[in-house]
C-alpha cells in the first residue's frame, strides 16, 4: 500500500555566500521562506514544521504564492530532499515530474529518448518497449522519431516528453507546474491521457496555478504560505480561501462543461 507520512518536517538552506553589503533603502520582502540570521550563516527556512499524511487515492493540489515552499515540499515528498529536522516516510514507487524535458539527451533519437526517459521515471525496459508504439502515435512526430532530439522544436520536445510521462504507471505521481505550460491545443489532446495517468496513480500531488487544471485532476488541496501549511481541505474550500473567491465563479463555460458542472450552480440562487 502506498503512503506518505511527513511529521514536523523542516527544510533549511544555509546560504554561505549571502552578500553582506546593505542596500540604501530597506526593501520589504513579500515572498519566500523566512530568512533567519541569528547564526553566522543566514538560513532560508523553506519548510517550517510541516506534517502531512497521504494515502492511496489521494489527489492533492498544492497552491501558494511564489517562494511559499511548494517545490521544496514536492521534493521532500518525492524523497529528493531529506528533512533537516522531523521525519518523512515514503512507501511506493515515485515518478517525479518536475521538468518535462529532464533526462532527455539531445544527441540520441526520439525513440531512444522515450525509452530512457521511461527508465528515469521508474519503468522497466520491457515495460517501455511495450509502450513505445503507442507513445510514438500520440506524439504525431512520424519520421522525426528517428532523428536526434536536437533537431526538434520546443513544442516537438514537449510532445515527446508528455507522451512518455502519460504512459507510465506510477504509484506516487509528483507533478510540478511545468506540465501546465505546454501549448493549449496539444494539452487538450493530452488531457484524457493525463486523467488516465492520474487514475492509475496511487497518490497524486500536483502544484499548479490554474484552478481549472487543479479541479480537473485533484479533489483536495494544501495551501502553503511562508514554508508552512496554512490550510488543508477540499480543493474548492482551499481555493476559495486562498483566492478570496469561489473558483467556479470565473471558470470558462468549456471548463465547467468539462468538469460536468452546471453553470447555474455557480450563481447565487440563479435559475
Ligand atoms: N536550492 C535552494 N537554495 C536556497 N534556497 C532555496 C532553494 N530552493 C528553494 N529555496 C528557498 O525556499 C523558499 C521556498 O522556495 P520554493 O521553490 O519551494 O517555493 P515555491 O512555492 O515553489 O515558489 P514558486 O511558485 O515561485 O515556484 C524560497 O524562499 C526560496 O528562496
Amino acid at each position: 500500500m502506498v503512503s506518505i507520512d511527513v511529521h514536523n518536517a523542516y527544510v533549511d538552506f544555509p546560504i554561505f555566500d549571502a552578500k553582506t553589503r546593505s542596500m540604501k533603502k530597506r526593501v520589504l520582502g513579500k515572498v519566500g521562506g523566512k530568512i533567519s540570521s541569528d547564526q553566522k550563516v543566514p538560513i532560508i527556512e523553506a519548510l517550517h514544521d510541516v506534517s502531512i499524511s497521504l494515502r492511496e487515492g489521494d489527489r492533492v493540489g498544492l497552491v501558494g504564492h511564489n517562494g511559499a515552499g511548494k517545490s521544496t515540499l514536492l521534493r521532500l515528498l518525492a524523497g529528493i530532499y531529506e528533512p533537516t529536522r522531523g521525519s518523512s516516510r515514503i512507501v511506493g514507487r515515485i515518478a517525479p515530474v518536475f521538468d518535462l524535458g529532464i533526462g532527455m539527451d539531445p544527441e540520441i533519437s526520439g525513440v531512444e529518448n522515450i525509452l530512457i526517459r521511461g527508465l528515469f521515471l521508474g519503468m522497466s525496459a520491457k515495460e517501455m518497449e511495450k509502450r513505445v508504439d503507442d507513445i510514438a502515435e500520440f506524439t504525431e512526430l512520424g519520421d522525426y522519431l528517428q532523428m536526434p532530439l536536437r533537431t526538434y522544436s520546443t513544442g516537438m520536445r514537449v510532445r515527446l516528453a508528455l507522451g512518455v510521462v502519460t504512459s507510465i504507471d506510477p504509484e506516487i505521481l509528483i507533478l510540478d507546474e511545468g506540465i501546465g505550460a505546454v501549448d493549449a491545443a496539444f494539452l487538450n489532446k493530452a488531457r484524457d491521457r493525463l486523467k488516465d495517468l492520474v487514475k492509475r496513480s496511487g497518490i497524486l500531488v500536483f502544484a499548479n496555478h490554474s484552478d481549472e487544471f487543479l479541479m480537473e485532476l485533484c479533489d483536495t488541496a494544501i495551501w502553503m504560505d511562508e514554508g508552512h501549511v496554512k490550510k488543508q481541505g477540499s480543493l474548492r474550500e482551499v481555493l476559495t480561501e486562498y483566492k478570496g473567491r469561489d473558483p467556479f465563479e470565473n471558470m470558462s463555460q468549456e471548463g465547467l462543461e468539462r468538469l460536468g458542472i452546471e453553470p447555474a450552480t455557480t450563481t447565487n440562487g440563479g435559475e
